[in-house]
């Protein structure tokens, strides 16, 4: 019990001196009910945003890898410009950024200065992973057609399972790994339907017959390895949030991704220049297919995509997780040939529209285990300071029942003893 009074004291040397009278019941029910109505007023705030964020990152990964694809079918050729292209939309985010001024952590609390130092070097380290990211993504799209890509494309989910584990310790229920489950079928549905359909080569890109083998495979690796390291990236970003920023404002938001696509894009120039491909730019543009302007536009309209794109994912890393900004995200892979079914006029099939259907119910499913650990973490607040004193006052080591932050506003911690 004496251990149990220590840790009750230490956790109320750290923080919520406002509530610091802790025999005050009545304030703390006052302060509960507020914090209740506060949190349903948010409620429908946060799923609205929620949304935004979520069709941001579906238009930018539907439209960037169909303008990718454009680009190379085109006559574009450089994998250093469709890779910089990924990330050169950032200096677009600097209008937000300018505009909005850092705001304090929720609750007021006063935390420690983020080290200039450790934010330096994490934009640099994450900057040159997503460079990475990107040039694999170039080349993927150039050796593979649509539905090889969509087959091991879907992956990526399998990885962000893997990496929120190991590194944002993400908590897996039947209703998580169901949706983990059910949308890496869809999008593998997608692409073996696609490939039976087209007999794998739907000339989407360049890797026709005459690429040979050894390109196809090297897209294989390329699509693979690029699916890891974009969760492994997301997992980053989140345990950045957690970790060393410990607040996720949109402002936050924004400074990551504008200086971390800053890195990627000096690398992505750096390269095209040293590579040589530089040169041949004028030339290729010249030739593209639909004329300068449209090779100009291609490149813009890939460059705001994904921007677009990545704003969505590290937004709904920021409100949710990276495995949610994943699930997402895969969401985008089955409705691209549906939304080219209305675009370009392509054939809708029984297998594409199963895809669909899985990719919601995949997506729904995890929307719905967000909603009930909200409506848990609501219920702890609702309840009396005693439940909270009961978690500290327990000596059997077990950790505290209760959602993080949800004892708060009794002056205790959540508890992990
Ligand atoms: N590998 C990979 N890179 C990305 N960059 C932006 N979106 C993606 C994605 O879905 N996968």
């Amino acid at each position: 019990m004496a251990h149990a009074e220590e840790i009750q004291l230490q956790i109320r040397d750290e923080g919520f001196p406002e509530h610091d009278s802790g025999d005050d019941d009545r304030a703390w029910l006052e302060s509960a009910a507020t914090a209740t109505r506060g949190a349903n007023r948010r409620g429908v705030r946060w799923w609205v945003l929620m949304l935004v964020d979520m069709l941001m990152l579906l238009c930018g990964e539907a439209m960037a890898p169909l303008l990718g694809r454009l680009y190379y079918n085109s006559g574009g050729n450089s994998t250093w410009m469709a890779t910089l292209a990924q990330s050169a939309g950032s200096p677009l985010l600097l209008i937000p950024l300018l505009i909005l001024t850092p705001r304090p952590a929720a609750g007021g609390e006063h935390r420690p200065a983020v080290s200039k130092a450790k934010m330096a070097a994490i934009c640099v380290g994450l900057g040159l992973i997503i460079g990475c990211d990107n040039l694999m993504y170039s080349y993927a799209m150039l050796y593979l057609p649509v539905s090889t890509f969509s087959l091991v494309a879907a992956t990526q989910l399998a990885f962000n399972a893997v990496t929120s584990r190991l590194i944002n310790a993400q908590r897996f229920t039947a209703l998580t790994f169901n949706s983990v489950v059910v949308l890496t079928f869809s999008a593998a549905l997608l692409g073996v339907g696609a490939s039976s359909a087209s007999g794998d080569d739907d000339g989407t890109s360049g890797s026709s017959s005459s690429s040979g083998g050894s390109k196809r495979a090297l897209g294989f690796v390329m699509t693979l390895s690029a699916s890891a390291v974009y969760a492994l990236i997301l997992s980053l970003f989140e345990v950045t949030f957690d970790k060393v920023v410990r607040t996720r404002t949109l402002w936050w938001v924004l400074t990551m991704q504008v200086y971390t696509h800053a890195v990627a894009s000096v690398v992505s120039v750096a390269a095209l220049f040293v590579s040589g491909e530089w040169s041949k730019i004028p030339a290729e543009a010249a030739a593209f297919k639909h004329g300068r302007a449209a090779y100009v536009a291609t490149l813009v309209g890939i460059a705001v995509g994904w921007q677009a794109a990545a704003l969505g994912a590290v937004r709904l890393v920021a409100r949710v997780s990276s495995l949610f900004a994943n699930v997402a995200g895969t969401v985008a892979l089955p409705l691209v040939p549906v939304f080219a079914v209305a675009m370009f006029g392509d054939r809708m099939t029984g297998i594409k529209v199963l895809a669909m259907l899985m990719a919601v119910w995949g997506f729904l499913s995890y929307v719905y285990q967000h909603y009930l650990d909200e409506r848990h973490a609501d219920e702890w607040k609702r309840r009396s300071p005693a439940d909270c004193r009961m978690c500290a006052e327990r000596a059997d080591e077990k950790p505290c029942p209760a959602p993080a932050g949800s004892c708060a506003s009794s002056g205790l911690r959540r508890l992990n003893i």
